[in-house]
């Protein structure tokens, strides 16, 4: 049997427009040219000349948050309690079984930028591909933002999980979600503009704010979710186990045994 991978994640890139400007990635890459005095420094007399082709090594060092390129948020990202009063999970708290899974594809890429999805649209796409729930599922949403990655309208694309629809999720056991956007939740910019109508503050981050009454991760910006297929895959979604922090880096894996 032959296993196939599908990567769900987004390279970590500088230069594109994958997060609101103040927040953008920073990668400062140093070259085999550039370094060759830094290998020097360990070896005293030794010059550029003596390394093959002059070349030093490659290295970068990285300017980032936590929520810079694919990654998965813990409940502490979304609140700083969860199950109704515990203390929410840091990332190095997540239990490693939550993050291999079996895998859902929900395709909600024809959904309006900002609109907020039910749970009524998450049971019709669950009939629609013909699957049950089961606990631990894993749940990626794709969304009209997927193929936006990169370009200057990503952060205002994209439907979001609205807190019925998380909750219908979580209560039937599933704990790790994902989506191919900015956010789990809608365009922070589209809800700014309900928000100035209403002042309603519930509206804010209301899909992942789901946490307190149960507490969950998703990912975000993830891609090549038009790839899959509703299920029958399995999602692997590792996070880097940083102390204490609100999110790690994934690479998100799907795989198949075909
Ligand atoms: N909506 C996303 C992204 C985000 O908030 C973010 C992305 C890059 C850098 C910083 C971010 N947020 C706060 O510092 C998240 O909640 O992780």
């Amino acid at each position: 049997m032959a296993r196939r991978f599908v990567d769900l994640s987004v390279a970590l890139e500088a230069g594109i427009a994958s997060d609101p400007p103040q927040m953008l990635p920073k990668i400062d890459y140093h070259t085999h040219k550039d370094t060759a005095p830094q290998i020097a420094a360990y070896f005293p007399g030794l010059t550029s000349a003596d390394l093959p082709g002059g070349d030093g090594w490659a290295v970068e060092r990285l300017e980032i948050s936590t929520h810079n390129g694919a990654h998965l948020d813990a409940p502490w990202r979304h609140h700083s309690t969860m199950n109704g009063g515990e203390k929410a999970w840091t990332i190095d708290e997540v239990p490693l079984e939550w993050c291999c899974q079996p895998g859902v594809k929900l395709d909600f890429r024809h959904m309006e930028d900002g609109y907020l999805v039910t749970a009524a649209d998450v049971e019709a796409e669950l009939k629609r591909i013909g699957h049950d729930l089961r606990p631990l599922d894993i749940v990626v949403v794709n969304t009209s933002a997927g193929e936006a990655y990169g370009r200057d309208d990503y952060l205002l694309k994209g439907c979001g999980m609205g807190r019925e629809a998380t909750l219908h999720l979580l209560e039937r056991g599933v704990r790790v979600t994902g989506a191919d956007a900015w956010s789990w939740d809608a365009p922070f910019a589209l809800t700014a503009r309900k928000w100035a109508e209403t002042r309603d503050p519930s509206i804010i981050w209301e899909g992942r704010r789901a946490s307190i009454d149960i507490g969950y991760c998703h990912m975000e910006k993830l891609a090549g979710l038009d790839q899959l297929p509703g299920s029958g895959f399995q999602i692997s979604c590792f996070p880097w186990k940083i102390k204490g922090a609100s999110a790690g880096f994934v690479r998100a894996v799907a795989m198949f045994e075909d």
